[in-house]
């Protein structure tokens, strides 16, 4: 088993930029007229990205991109990361509707789970010289905190914790340096979440076996916080944890106490423009968002390995196509993007918009 570094997982490392994205950014630019703006979303290509696995249909392409980071380190004399988001428990997005997935629980949907988490762990096994960084989960367990009083996630409880404690000791096994999503700011930062968040992640950190490759915490995943606000939003009122750093300095001793030392790493893919919602709790294809601080090391707390940008940007959150099964109302409120296509899948106008808004600017 290989032997984790105590420090940041990042530190001396390139990040491999994913091919996928890559080609949905030159599609979008070939679209675009404006020789500027052209310009700019190009740019977007060079800017790394989280590859989400949020099929099982997709885990043999983990091979592929670890192949070729392989074969780019031999050749340049570098050290490579790919980084991956695990996205395919049954029953998913429990209290929403736009992001369900492929498995039910009622239908061997855990199952179903175990094979895709082995699948991942089979192309990472095959090459071990390519570094893996994986945020797992995204909302999943922040569900489990706050969402309850939902039918469908108090149904998926049991599957959801064991689902992730499996990923978490399968992907440790492997070297995989793992990062559980934990919501954001004005989701598990209010008073009344953030004690119960911290508690439910330091137990699934020691039910996985408190591995040394189970890093930390990621934050802001497709969401649009600030990490640091010059001044508050102001749908932010009644939380004093009013942006990702607040929040990560809040829980973090939380989490302390409750036997983990949690490193974060904070998403800030679409937070380039803040005062753009009408409640916090919008997280729809938010119009107004920007491409925002670019992927960085110096993250300006001891608390925070790396700036990512996790939710590759032109990607939708979720249809607004209001009889479609997923249409989920979120995506049909004023702040949303309209007309938008199922989530996961290119959203043209809305990377142009990002593109334009972007802060800093590309
Ligand atoms: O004044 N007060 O004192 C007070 C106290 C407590 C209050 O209650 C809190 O209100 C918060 C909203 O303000 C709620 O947070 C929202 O919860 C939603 C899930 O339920 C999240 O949605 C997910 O978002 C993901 C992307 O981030 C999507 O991928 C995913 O599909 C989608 O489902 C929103 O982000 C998130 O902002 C809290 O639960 C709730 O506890 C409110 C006021
Ligand atoms: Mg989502």
């Amino acid at each position: 088993v290989p032997t984790a570094v105590s420090g940041n997982p990042y530190t001396g490392y390139e990040i491999y930029l994913s091919p996928y994205y890559a080609k949905e950014v030159d599609d979008a630019a070939a679209q675009i007229s404006d020789a500027s703006l052209k310009a700019r979303a190009l740019k977007v290509k060079d800017i790394p990205t989280f590859v989400w696995f949020d099929v099982i249909a997709k885990t043999g392409d983990l091979g592929t991109y670890l192949a070729d980071a392989d074969r780019k380190g031999k050749a340049e004399g570098k050290k490579y990361i790919v980084q991956i988001v695990v996205y395919d428990l049954p029953d998913r997005d429990c209290a929403a509707y736009a992001s369900n997935g492929e498995f039910a629980i009622a239908n061997g949907g855990e199952a179903n789970y175990r094979r895709y988490v082995d699948q991942l762990v089979a192309e990472v096994r095959k090459y071990p010289d390519v570094r893996v960084i994986a945020v797992i989960e995204p909302d999943s367990l922040a569900n489990m905190v706050t969402n309850m009083d939902v039918a469908k996630c108090r149904g998926a409880e049991k599957a959801y914790k064991e689902g992730v404690v499996y990923a978490l000791q399968k992907l440790s096994a492997v070297g995989v340096y793992s990062y559980i999503d934990a919501g954001h700011a004005g989701w598990l930062g209010w008073n009344a979440n953030l004690t119960p968040a911290a508690r439910l992640y330091a137990d699934i950190y020691k039910s996985a076996g408190s591995s040394p490759f189970i890093k930390g915490l990621a934050t802001n995943v497709a969401n649009y916080n600030a990490l640091s606000a010059s001044s508050p939003d102001p749908v932010t009122q009644g939380n004093q944890n009013t942006d990702e750093l607040k929040y990560i300095n809040a829980i973090s001793p939380v989490l302390r106490q409750n036997g983990w030392n949690a490193q974060f790493i904070v998403d800030q893919g679409r937070s380039g423009r803040q005062n753009i919602r009408n409640e916090w709790g919008e997280w729809c294809n938010v119009r107004g968002a920007g491409f925002g601080m670019r992927p960085t090391l110096s993250t300006g707390s001891s608390l925070i390995d790396a700036i990512v940008w996790v939710k590759p940007g032109g990607e939708a959150d979720g249809t607004s196509n209001t009889s479609a099964p997923r249409y989920d109302t979120h995506c049909g409120v004023a702040s949303a993007h309209k007309p938008a296509p199922e989530a996961g899948t290119w959203f043209q106008e809305y990377f142009v918009a990002l593109v334009q808004n972007a802060s800093p600017t590309l």
